[in-house]
């Protein structure tokens, strides 16, 4: 048993001989927001796996408000109040944005199709009660004026907040963001920064995010956890984290682009 919300422990993933995640224990409480940090191949985007159930640990514990996930199918974790991003878009190109965000609650929905024949009343309310709810996600995230579009029209930045929409429509209880500014410019990202503190702080929703993008992980969160080969570096407040030597340490010694990531990190310290 456990008092937080989301507690790892000790969550270990192999690929035949990789242990893309290995012996890594974190945890997130409500009302925090929590990002994951490090660099290319560190085994961020296998954790996030691991945690919304698209693949089973090799050993090692996810609870969700002390319910063991081990037993649950990972298709059940939606409905256990796990939502997610991908890091890819995955969305209908060829839906509206009020379909793709109800998308999200159908994930979610309790009521089977033989169910919805025998009890069209219930179904039918059912259905209404979505509907309002994807119509206050919209109102949310201020995309009412593209509501009515097909997704595939829209920019890549109003695709990204469909997508958090649609997980917001699973009524997450922590909402798993990954790299959701990857791609964006600055004004972008300024307003999605602004919608995961408004997650946070108007909806409840505690956040789990991999982010690539250090001034966004030093603004927003409340802690960082840093891995590297699978493995946790340190842990702690973002002030705490950026000063790490092993966190510096594990950005220059990935190539070009990690030392470019560095200078991120120590600029965000000054
Ligand atoms: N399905 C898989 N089969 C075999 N190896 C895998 C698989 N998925 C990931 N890996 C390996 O596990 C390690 C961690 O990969 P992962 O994608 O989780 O890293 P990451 O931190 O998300 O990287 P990035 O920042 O580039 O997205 C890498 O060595 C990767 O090659």
């Amino acid at each position: 048993m456990t008092d937080h919300l989301l507690q790892l422990r000790q969550v270990t993933k192999g690929f035949g001989g990789i242990k893309a995640v290995n012996g890594v224990s974190l945890h997130v409480d409500k009302g925090e927001i929590v990002s994951i940090i490090g660099p290319n191949g560190a085994g961020k985007t296998t954790l996030f796996n691991l945690i919304s159930g698209v693949l089973p640990v090799t050993s090692g514990t996810i609870e969700i408000e002390g319910q063991d996930l081990a037993r649950v199918p990972g298709h059940r974790y939606v409905q256990l109040g796990i939502g997610r991003t991908f890091q890819n878009l995955a969305l209908f190109k060829h839906g509206t944005v009020v379909d793709n965000i109800l998308v999200g609650r159908h994930w979610r929905m309790k009521t089977s199709v033989v169910e919805a024949a025998l009890h069209f009343g219930r179904s039918r309310r059912e259905e209404v009660q979505h509907r309002r709810r994807v119509e206050e996600i919209i109102d949310f995230l201020e995309i009412e004026h593209i509501r009515d579009k097909v997704v595939g029209t829209l920019s890549y930045g109003q695709q990204k907040r469909v997508e958090l929409g649609r997980a917001l429509a699973t009524d997450p209880k922590v909402l798993l963001l990954d790299e959701i500014v990857a791609g964006m410019n600055q004004e972008e990202t300024e307003d999605i920064a602004r919608f995961i503190l408004d997650i946070r702080d108007d909806l409840g929703i505690a956040i789990l995010l991999i982010e690539h993008d250090m001034h966004l992980v030093m603004d927003i969160s409340d802690r960082v956890h840093v891995l590297n080969f699978g493995e946790t570096i340190t842990e702690g407040r973002p002030a705490e984290v950026q000063t790490h030597p092993g966190v510096i340490e594990a950005y220059l010694g990935h190539g070009k682009s990690g030392a470019g990531t560095a200078k991120t990190v120590t600029a965000g310290a000054a």
